[in-house]
């Protein structure tokens, strides 16, 4: 099979770097493209250097048509509304769009769905081994004790990110909500404040720290009477998120168009 040629949007934000180093690093894979919003500063520098891997002779441009007509993926860690923007592109040049971008609404959803008509999307909260195995054993343990175990999720991330709770505290929240058979939608409880009256049976509750340079935290917690269970997970680097994006877009270069989770790339469907 050809090497294949992969697209990093968001080029220079703190994963953009990381994802460029990663398709670098990676055999089976080419970096062809490099994309910024307009108006960013890195715009016209080659995404080698700015990703601190030595020249590679492809320059950061706004002008995401033109590359994507090039590609067979895009590698996408930047922002919702860019990101529904790209899965269209991405829809109209039959390639594959891997999707990290965390902040997404159902709305977002709707069109994501709809330009896996004719893209391969691969989105997931969380890109690394390590959660999405976390997940599995959430579903377990969700499913295996009863609604007298509250599960309460806590995430803390650095002070930059702009989204909460963050995509993974949501990926976990949804597996526990499978492994209970119940709607997350319905039993979310996203903050509280004042005289809340007491925890509701059943409900699943998300706590939200964020400071410093801290890379990305989750723990669920199963509270019962008299005993504590927390299946937790600690990044320590980014490159981990990278690795998982590119692997993803490897997987998805020979399936068909549709919607993919990191779950059916790490063959964790079952779990
Ligand atoms: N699913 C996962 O495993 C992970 C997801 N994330 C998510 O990835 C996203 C980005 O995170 P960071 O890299 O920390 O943020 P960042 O703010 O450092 O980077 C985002 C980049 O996207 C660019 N961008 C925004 N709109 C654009 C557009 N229309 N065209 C081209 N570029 C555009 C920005 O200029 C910026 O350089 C967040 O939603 C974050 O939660 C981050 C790490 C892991
Ligand atoms: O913004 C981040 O940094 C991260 N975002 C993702 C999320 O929202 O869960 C994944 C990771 O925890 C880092």
């Amino acid at each position: 099979m050809s090497e294949m040629r992969l697209v990093v949007v968001g080029a220079s934000g703190r994963m953009g770097r990381m994802l460029i180093k990663a398709v670098a690093e990676t055999e089976g894979c080419t970096l062809v493209g490099a994309i910024e919003r307009e108006g960013s500063p890195a715009l016209g520098q080659d995404a080698g250097l700015l990703a601190g891997t030595g020249l590679l002779d492809v320059d950061v441009t706004d002008d995401p048509l033109a590359v994507f007509a090039q590609a067979d993926g895009v590698l996408d860690f930047t922002a919702p509304a860019a990101t529904t923007a790209f899965a269209a592109l991405a829809a109209q040049a039959r390639i594959v769009h891997v999707i990290g971008t965390t902040g997404l609404q159902e709305a977002d959803f709707t069109k994501l769905e709809a330009a896996a008509r004719h893209a391969r999307i691969i989105q997931s909260g969380n890109m690394s081994l390590g959660v999405n195995l976390l997940a599995g054993l959430v579903r377990k343990v969700a499913a295996t004790l009863g609604e007298d175990f509250d599960i309460e999720i806590l995430e803390m991330h650095h002070r930059m990110k702009v989204d909460a709770p963050s995509g993974t505290a949501l990926l976990l929240g949804e597996a526990a909500a499978e492994g209970r058979k119940i709607s997350l939608k319905e039993r979310s409880v996203r903050s509280r404040d004042g005289h809340t009256g007491a925890r509701n049976p059943g409900d699943i509750g998300f706590a939200t720290l964020r400071g410093g340079t801290v890379v990305g935290e989750h723990s669920v917690i199963f509270a019962g009477a008299g005993e504590r269970l927390e299946l937790s997970h600690r990044a320590e680097d980014r490159s981990i998120f990278a690795r998982g994006a590119v692997r993803a877009a490897l997987w998805g270069f020979d399936k068909k168009p549709g919607y993919y989770t990191m779950a059916n790339v790490l063959g964790l469907d079952q779990l």
